[in-house]
């Protein structure tokens, strides 16, 4: 079946890449939170986790042409002072590597580990195939100790042909505002999509893959809503006239990453609205892996104004105002509510 060796190479990356991540998390050290010079926090954690999945698929598919469109690259551990830096991250790549015990090959060198973060420096486009990677979606929800992901896809001429999404900390159970927790759940999940083929998860420890579905449910009233736990990310007092409007119930379930469009994905909750601030650039990697992963189980992803959302512009994804993400009952009011409740931000200017 055509990706089926780019999906298993990639649910490895993945996987691989969140048990880094998970390690570093546990020991979180003040330390290891850096500062990029867009001032949002990179960990040793994303750039380890970018040069997994970057060794990763290029071993796992060495015939092909390899292009990679990645968040991280290697400028500042390449400056005068981060070597130590540098170190530890060669250090948990290795032994990452080591853990999994199927590459039969000498530790990588700080060059190689370097090597691999820039092959994550593609532009991507409309022309071909390109991975799509956030190596840590949701870095600030992982410096807290909360939600975040790894999230991959591949682009195939200019559309998502498959993608995966992995949620160490998201509950297998239901995390929607419904839904109660009277046990510390199980937690670690890997979502799966392919075009054509529909959406699966498992849980990160390897148990066999279940078919997901979005929430059937036509009535908002009984629809949990997602919206990005930092209120910078997206504009809370739009959403909450939104969801007003709707007739939503419950209180918004605030969590980061895209660990939110695999809950959706699963029908933990029916709508997910994503409004940033004026002037913000969507970055395809912050939405093509959860994009499919939500498409596949039956959802419905657009902007703000109800276009399709196009990955095949480069590094950016050129949208109006913001995305919303529900499965196609809900699609039309909710749209409707989305346009009244701009107009009236806008009128109110
Ligand atoms: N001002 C802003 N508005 C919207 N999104 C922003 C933002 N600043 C950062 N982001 C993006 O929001 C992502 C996290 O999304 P969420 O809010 O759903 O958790 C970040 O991904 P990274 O953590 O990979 O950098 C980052 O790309
Ligand atoms: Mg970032
Ligand atoms: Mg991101
Ligand atoms: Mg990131």
């Amino acid at each position: 079946m055509a990706y089926d060796k780019e999906l298993a190479a990639a649910k490895k990356a993945a996987s691989l890449a969140a048990r880094l991540c998970q390690k570093v998390q546990k020991a979180l050290l003040e330390s290891d939170v850096q500062s990029k010079s867009d001032k949002t926090p990179v960990t040793v954690a994303d750039y380890g986790s970018q040069a997994i999945v970057s060794f990763v698929l290029e071993r796992e598919l060495s015939s092909e042409t390899f292009s990679l469109v990645a968040e991280e690259d290697s400028g500042d551990l390449r400056k005068e002072g981060a070597q130590e830096t540098l170190e530890r991250i060669t250090k948990l790549v290795n032994d990452t590597l080591a853990s999994d015990g199927t590459y039969n090959v000498s530790p990588l060198s700080s060059e190689d580990v370097l090597v691999a973060i820039d092959s994550g420096k593609s532009e991507g486009g409309s022309r071909g195939r390109h991975w799509v990677l956030d190596p840590i979606d949701g870095t600030k929800g992982f410096v807290r100790g909360d939600q975040y992901a790894i999230a991959l896809a591949l682009l195939d001429e200019g559309k998502v042909a498959l993608g995966v999404l992995a949620c160490p900390n998201l509950p297998l159970s239901s995390i929607g505002s419904n839904s109660q927790h009277s046990s510390p759940d199980k937690v670690g999940c890997l979502f799966s999509a392919k075009v054509g083929a529909g959406t699966d998860m498992q849980s990160l420890g390897g148990s066999p893959p279940i078919k997901v579905h979005v929430s059937a449910t036509e009535n908002p009233e009984e629809a949990s809503f997602f919206e990005s736990f930092e209120a910078a990310h997206s504009m809370h007092d739009l959403s909450s006239s939104i969801a007003k409007k709707l007739g939503v119930k419950a209180p918004p379930v605030r969590i980061d990453s895209q660990a939110k469009y695999g809950a959706l994905s699963r029908g933990d909750g029916a709508i997910y609205l994503r409004l940033p601030h004026e002037g913000y650039r969507e970055k395809i990697w912050d939405h093509a892996a959860g994009y499919i992963v939500v498409t596949e189980a039956g959802g419905v992803v657009t902007d703000a104004a109800g276009n399709p959302l196009d990955f095949s512009q480069g590094k950016y994804l050129d949208l109006d105002t913001g995305i919303i993400v529900t499965n196609q009952k809900l699609m039309p009011s909710v749209l409707k509510a989305v346009r009244e409740s701009l107009d009236e931000k806008a009128s109110a200017l």
